[in-house]
């Protein structure tokens, strides 16, 4: 199985990116969405964002209130990486299973969505790496204006993540969304032929097709031992 690692910065278009891999019939992992399980009202993970962040951050239903603790986590260096120290185990396992479900469908290439890849060493799990990349203004104004935030709080947001630039020296394919979507669709329609180009022997040998072969065989090895062919 091929885990084809997507990242980029706040706002940059890794979901843009990612719809456009969906479309196109490849699984994408969403990062973001098994990070919001993680912390469903009851879970442990919740119950340990609200220990170490009280009962000031919860909707009355109970729910975090995520554009509350956006707020604390975007602003305090030192609150965010305490968050990102309780739910990393929880949002890596569960990025995890959902790997492992696609692989028992049997899918051969899958794309894991993560704004977080170099700083939680998934970078190491995953070839080859996309970045998606946007010159800063754009950036900027994008992010204010798909969140409604203020210039200040989307600096904030922004400045909370590892530069883009040095993003953009560690990925095997860059992807500059600075332009159109139709600008960004035609850089992926290259894009798309490389990453499903077939697999390396390595791939193979954590595909489920390969698994399936060596327990056949060994199937047939005891069999024939067994029956003394
Ligand atoms: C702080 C939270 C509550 C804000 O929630 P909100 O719904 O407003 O934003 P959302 O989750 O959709 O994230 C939006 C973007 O913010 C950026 N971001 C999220 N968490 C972080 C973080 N810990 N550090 C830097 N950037 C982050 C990413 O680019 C992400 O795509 C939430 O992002 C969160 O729980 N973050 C910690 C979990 C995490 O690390 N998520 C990233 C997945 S690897
Ligand atoms: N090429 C583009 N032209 C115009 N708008 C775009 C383009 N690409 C993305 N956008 C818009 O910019 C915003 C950010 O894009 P997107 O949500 O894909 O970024 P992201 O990297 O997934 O963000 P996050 O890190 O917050 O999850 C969205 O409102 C999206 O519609």
């Amino acid at each position: 199985m091929r885990i084809v690692g997507l990242t980029g910065g706040i706002a940059s278009g890794k979901s843009t990116v990612s719809g456009l891999f969906r479309s196109s019939g490849v699984p994408v992992v969403d990062a973001d969405l098994v990070a919001r399980d993680v912390v469903k009202k009851g879970t442990p993970g919740w119950r340990k964002v609200v220990n170490a962040f009280g009962d000031d951050i919860l909707l009355e239903n109970g729910e975090i209130n995520r554009s509350r603790l956006g707020q604390i986590v975007f602003s305090d260096p030192a609150k965010r990486q305490l968050l990102n120290r309780l739910l990393a185990p929880h949002i890596s396992s569960g990025i995890f299973w959902e790997i492992m479900k696609l692989w028992v469908k049997g899918c051969k290439v899958v794309v894991l969505d993560i704004p977080l890849l170099f700083e939680t060493k998934i970078d190491r799990r995953t070839k080859p790496i996309i970045v998606v990349w946007v010159n800063p203004e754009t950036q900027l104004q994008r992010l204010m204006t798909r969140d409604g935030i203020s210039e200040e709080e989307a600096r904030n947001k922004i400045n909370a993540q590892t530069s883009l630039d040095w993003k953009k020296t560690k990925a095997d394919i860059v992807i500059d969304n600075s332009g159109s979507i139709e600008d960004t669709r035609t850089q992926f329609q290259n894009v798309l032929k490389q990453v499903t180009t077939s697999l390396s022997w390595k791939e193979f040998a954590f595909s489920r097709e390969s698994v399936a072969v060596v327990l056949f065989s060994l199937f047939i090895g005891a069999w024939m031992l067994h029956s003394r062919i």
